[in-house]
């Protein structure tokens, strides 16, 4: 079996005077479709930020693609759960896909022909090609979530982390974020962070309930009802959302 692409073990992490994660031990391998779910607080962005490298374990150790987290920005992409920007900013959806690409440059190289033949790609696969041009200030929250998942593409990722990538989006959107993320699975491995968990347990191949502490279903589909009501403290009814019936099928 390869390496994993991320490997923590007994994993703590201390903010504020508090244990936000206590000794997780979790192992991401190459293809993997994980998803993430536990209750506000419960320490899910703590999780990416640590695999991203942006905050230190207080013990423990965490390990992604075999070395430091942080030492391997380009191989990364992160769609953050918010995006902080003034909206007066002037920057058009296409310019703020192609700071995907930093990643990618060493200091100082310039934007090149790869560079904007990638943007193309990724704002087709994205359904964003036809507002190119729009201010990232002016996009509705669904747009701009969809902007973030083509910046975070633009990199050429290996390994995909989402932070609640359908918190802002209405039902006919967030199947296409699902449907989207059906099709890069074949190419990378995803975390995905999110509060939809029927939809998520449905897709992935594993399912972590996060409340500081770390329980691993393998498989997500079976996530069983008592692990849910534990893990948020109140009963909880996962809602399975149905494919939309395609055009030709309907009338079956
Ligand atoms: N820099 C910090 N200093 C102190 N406490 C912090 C810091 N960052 C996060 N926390 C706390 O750590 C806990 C976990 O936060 P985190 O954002 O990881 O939770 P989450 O599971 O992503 O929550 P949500 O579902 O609400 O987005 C929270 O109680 C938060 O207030």
């Amino acid at each position: 079996m390869k390496d994993p692409v991320i490997a923590s073990e007994g994993l703590m992490v201390r903010l504020g005077g508090v244990d936000v994660l206590k000794g997780l031990s979790l192992s991401v391998y190459e293809g993997d479709f994980i998803g993430i779910v536990g209750p506000n607080g419960g320490g899910k962005t703590t999780l990416l930020r640590c695999i991203l490298g942006l905050v230190r374990p207080s013990s423990g150790s965490i390990r992604v693609f075999g070395g430091r987290p942080g030492a391997s920005p380009g191989r990364i992409g992160y769609v953050p759960q918010r995006l902080f920007f003034d909206r007066d900013f002037p920057l058009d959806v296409a310019g703020l896909v192609l700071m995907g690409r930093l990643s990618r440059k060493r200091l100082l190289e310039r934007y090149g022909t790869a560079d904007r033949l990638k943007v193309d790609e990724v704002l087709e696969l994205t359904g964003l090609s036809a507002i190119r041009r729009r201010a990232v200030g002016a996009l509705s929250g669904g747009e701009l979530q969809r902007a973030l998942i083509a910046r975070a593409l633009a990199g050429d990722p290996e390994l995909l982390l989402l932070d609640e990538p359908t918190a802002s989006v209405d039902p006919d959107m967030k199947m296409s974020v699902y449907d989207l993320l059906d099709q890069l699975r074949r190419r990378m491995t995803i975390m995905l962070v999110s509060h939809d968990i029927g939809a998520i347990s449905r897709r992935v191949t594993r399912v972590a309930c996060l409340n500081c502490t770390l329980d691993m279903h393998e498989d997500g589909s079976s996530l069983p009802r008592g692990a849910l009501d534990d893990l948020y403290c109140y009963p909880v009814d996962a809602i399975h959302h149905h494919e939309p019936v395609s055009p030709d099928r309907r009338g079956d």
